[in-house]
């Protein structure tokens, strides 16, 4: 999918990998939806290309199904099309044990669950392009934080299938999975039960990489536009990665 002239919503825009991703893309219009706004990174937005729409609406990925489809009916009526959905939106803290299953995983289920309803070629519609952003966690845990590594693990889970699902929805989607990128979400966060208290200190002693160095990867990733790829983008490079087959439910 060539990035130009497109109309994507990028779902989390405006975080550490959300908004160097943004400015990388901003050659197509954007509608970020956020649960923090920013108005200043908004304005910087326009500013690298006023050719472009950028949009943003206060959103939280934990509302319901039926408020996330409100707000979409609001986007496809003033944009009639939309060529690609990111879902970008992730908490790191497993103290916070629902809230980041509500977020990183159902908040990703709600969301693309939301936007079928005009795209879904069933119904009559265009059919769509979904990025979900989970994680390398998603492969292997970071164990110290089992919480989150588990929710980016569904929110990968749920990325294959909608990509096999593709022929009956016209809905495509592949997955984003960074490695430890340095952003405001690692430097310091709290491991379940406090297994670990160290583990954002002990993770960042090992190479990480940039936001930048992520973003311009995603970007070779949504020009990529595969279908079920499992994107791994780590240490500043860009891999798809083979997953393991060790069952088939043979349908
Ligand atoms: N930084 C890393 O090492 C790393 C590695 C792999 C995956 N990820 C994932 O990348 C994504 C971005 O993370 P980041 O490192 O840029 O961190 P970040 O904290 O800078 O960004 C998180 C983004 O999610 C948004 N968000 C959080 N809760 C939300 C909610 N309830 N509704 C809507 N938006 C919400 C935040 O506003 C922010 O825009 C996350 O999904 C994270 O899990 C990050
Ligand atoms: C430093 C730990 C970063 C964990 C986020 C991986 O998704």
């Amino acid at each position: 999918m060539a990035i130009a002239n497109k109309n994507i919503i990028f779902v989390a825009g405006l975080g550490g990998i959300g908004l160097d991703t943004s400015r990388e893309i901003v050659k197509s219009n954007l509608v970020i939806l956020d649960r923090i706004d920013n108005p200043a990174a908004i304005a910087e937005l326009k500013a690298i290309n006023p050719k472009v729409t950028i949009t943003f609406y206060p959103y939280d990925v934990t509302v319901s199904v039926a408020e996330s489809t409100k707000l979409l009916k609001v986007i496809f009526d003033k944009l009639k099309t939309v060529d690609l959905l990111i879902n970008g939106a992730g908490i790191l803290d497993d103290y916070q044990i629902e809230r980041t299953i509500a977020v990183n995983f159902a908040g990703t289920v709600n969301t693309t669950t939301a936007i079928m309803a005009f795209w879904d070629k069933r119904k009559g519609g265009p059919g769509g392009v979904i990025a979900n952003i989970c994680s390398v966690t998603g492969f292997n845990a970071i164990y110290q934080v089992p919480v989150y590594s588990a929710s980016k693990a569904a929110a990968l889970s749920f990325t294959n299938s909608l990509a096999k699902l593709a022929p009956i929805t016209g809905v495509t989607a592949y997955s984003i999975n960074p490695g430890i990128t340095k952003t405001t979400l690692v430097h310091k966060f709290n491991s379940w039960l406090d297994v670990e208290p160290r583990v954002a200190e002990l993770l960042l002693e090992h190479p990480t990489q940039t936001s930048l160095q992520c973003a311009q990867n995603f970007v070779k990733a949504i020009e990529a536009n595969q279908n079920g790829a499992i994107w791994k983008l780590d240490l500043g490079r860009l891999e798809a990665i083979e997953w393991t087959k060790h069952w088939d439910s043979g349908i």
